[in-house]
């Protein structure tokens, strides 16, 4: 069956070859790395995961062989991005008829056509990772996955031995990375002591460590994660690269913690962030848990920064505590009334109050809806369907483990890594608490690690909830209250505004006075 298949496979390549089209395309032709105009023709098949594509089947739709010699035939090739990969029509050919002369390859070029390397070559322009979390990035490696699986497909039965694929010229970060152009290894620039001046080590993870630095030129303070392990080269490199891309992407959101830039020294990578200085969410609760208020607006903050995260088209993967990082910034508090929250700062003799916002950070397993290479994250914080590799509601599983992260938040303790109880979790039986949240509060939170994600709330049900919008529960009497605080607080800006103005005009005529014994001319601006 497979040595029909395989002859099958060589008439039809030959046919290409030989026809007029797909001969005289030239260079210019072949440069079609983010154009795919055909490519929906022929193979649309469903979304994959590196482990296992858990679709219905009927939803692969392989191209019926009819399909197969229709004419001219260029098109059809040029659909199957076999000018791109290893696998060109004559390189089959060659496979499959004797020993081959291996194209020669630029890593700095990946796996661009030969004529467009030597192009940029000659303009002396490095080649450029394409991300694959920006909407190019999405549709290029979309496309790649299909064509390379429309490649693995039976009906082209491109398989061992007479098709194998050499090693060099088919990687596994090849099949992957369709988007990676640099090698980190030739991308090694010496910054971190440069350019930083390390103060502490500030946390450590399974990928690496971070440090609060100071940037010597511009003075401020960033948190700087270098990977733990030498990752150029190596099978960390995509994980590294991965949150890289993730971080360019979605760091321009309050809720997200801010990215500034990254780069590969010594082999490491090294991506320097804004810096939290409330630390990790985890380290915060290991102290005590969150009160009720806290909780709702942890919630709120999270669900902000998921709701971005999903709206551009990609799932976080590893919501816990440990991941979510705090800024702490002090707010001068101007409402005279003592409700016991505010401090006194020694230095300016000021009332002030500390506002926390949390944020999403460690970005590692962040992957498209579209295109999704799930690399699952802490288990403790793993859904049921994910651990079963159904990844038809990824953005539910990042509601789940925020479900749980606010359960732990709440003072459940440590969550169970395995065994009944994680198992009774995933059952939709929540651990006990010690403490009462509102019933709003408890029923939304377990809508969140209910065991069918559909039936989880999306970030902006979560986001709407009744729990989390405190205002349309309110009493007349808070209300009032809150009221009465602000027309305090309003009354005392108008009376410092008249004091101000009184305390200009004096200045104006002090200087009047003055300058009339002086004989020079005097401008003046009326506003
Ligand atoms: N931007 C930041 N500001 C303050 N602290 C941070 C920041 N980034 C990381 N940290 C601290 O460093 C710890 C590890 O960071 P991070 O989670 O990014 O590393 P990791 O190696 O990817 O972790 P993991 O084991 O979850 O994969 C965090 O839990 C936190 O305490
Ligand atoms: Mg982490």
């Amino acid at each position: 069956m497979s040595t029909n298949n395989d002859s099958k496979m060589e008439e039809i390549c030959k046919d290409m070859l030989e026809h007029d089209d797909f001969n005289s395309s030239g260079c210019g032709d072949m440069s079609f790395e983010l154009s795919g105009d055909n490519a929906d023709d022929l193979s649309p098949s469903p979304q994959t995961s590196r482990k296992k594509f858990n679709r219905d089947d009927s939803n692969f739709r392989t191209p019926a062989p009819t399909k197969l010699s229709f004419s001219p035939p260029y098109k059809r090739v040029r659909a199957l991005r076999l000018f791109d990969s290893p696998l060109t029509p004559k390189t089959i050919i060659q496979n499959s008829s004797g020993p081959t002369t291996p194209l020669p390859r630029n890593r700095l070029f990946g796996d661009k056509p030969k004529a467009v390397a030597c192009a940029y070559a000659e303009k002396e322009k490095p080649a450029a990772n394409v991300n694959p979390f920006t909407p190019d990035g999405q549709l290029l490696s979309k496309k790649r996955s299909r064509s390379i699986r429309s490649l693995e497909s039976p009906k082209f039965i491109v398989r061992p031995p007479k098709f194998e694929l050499n090693e060099s010229d088919m990687s596994d970060q090849e099949v992957e990375q369709p988007t990676k152009r640099v090698a980190l290894q030739e991308s090694n620039i010496p910054r971190y002591h440069r350019e930083f001046l390390e103060l502490e080590l500030i946390g450590k993870g399974q990928f690496g460590s971070v440090f609060k630095c100071v940037n010597r030129l511009d003075g401020c303070t960033y948190a700087i994660k270098k990977s733990t392990k030498p990752v150029a080269g190596s099978a960390f490199e995509k994980t590294a690269l991965n949150e890289v891309y993730a971080h360019a992407v979605l760091g321009k959101h309050q809720h997200v913690v801010r990215y500034y830039s990254a780069w590969a020294e010594d082999n490491h990578m090294i991506i320097q962030n804004e810096y939290c200085n409330g630390g990790s969410l985890a380290d915060k609760i290991a102290k005590e848990p969150l009160s009720a208020a806290e909780l709702r607006r942890m919630l709120l903050h999270v669900a902000e920064g998921l709701r971005y995260i999903h709206s551009e088209g990609l799932v976080h993967l590893d919501i816990k505590p440990a991941n979510i990082f705090i800024s702490i910034e002090k707010k001068v508090n101007l409402n005279t009334a003592d409700d016991g929250f505010e401090e006194l700062d020694s230095s300016t003799g000021q009332m002030y109050e500390e506002e926390l916002t949390y944020k999403i950070g460690d970005l590692g397993h962040v992957t498209s809806l579209s295109n999704p290479q799930v690399e699952e994250g802490d288990c403790r914080y793993l859904p049921n369907e994910i651990l079963q590799e159904d990844y038809c509601h990824l953005t539910k599983a990042d509601v789940f483990a925020m479900g749980l992260s606010a359960l732990e938040c709440a003072g459940s303790g440590p969550l169970p890594k395995n065994g009944p109880q994680w198992h009774a979790i995933r059952r939709g039986h929540p651990p006990l608490l010690p403490q009462i949240l509102t019933k709003d509060l408890m029923e939304l939170i377990k809508s969140m690690i209910h065991p069918d994600p559909i039936k989880r709330p999306s970030t902006i049900q979560i986001l709407q909830h009744r729990a989390l919008n405190p205002d349309c529960t309110k009493s007349k009497a808070d209300l009032t209250r809150e009221l009465n605080a602000e027309k305090l607080r309003n009354e005392m800006l108008v009376k410092q505004l008249k004091e101000a103005a009184m305390c200009i005009k004096t200045i104006q005529n002090s200087s009047r006075l003055i300058g009339k014994k002086v004989n020079r001319s005097v401008s003046t601006t009326t506003f």
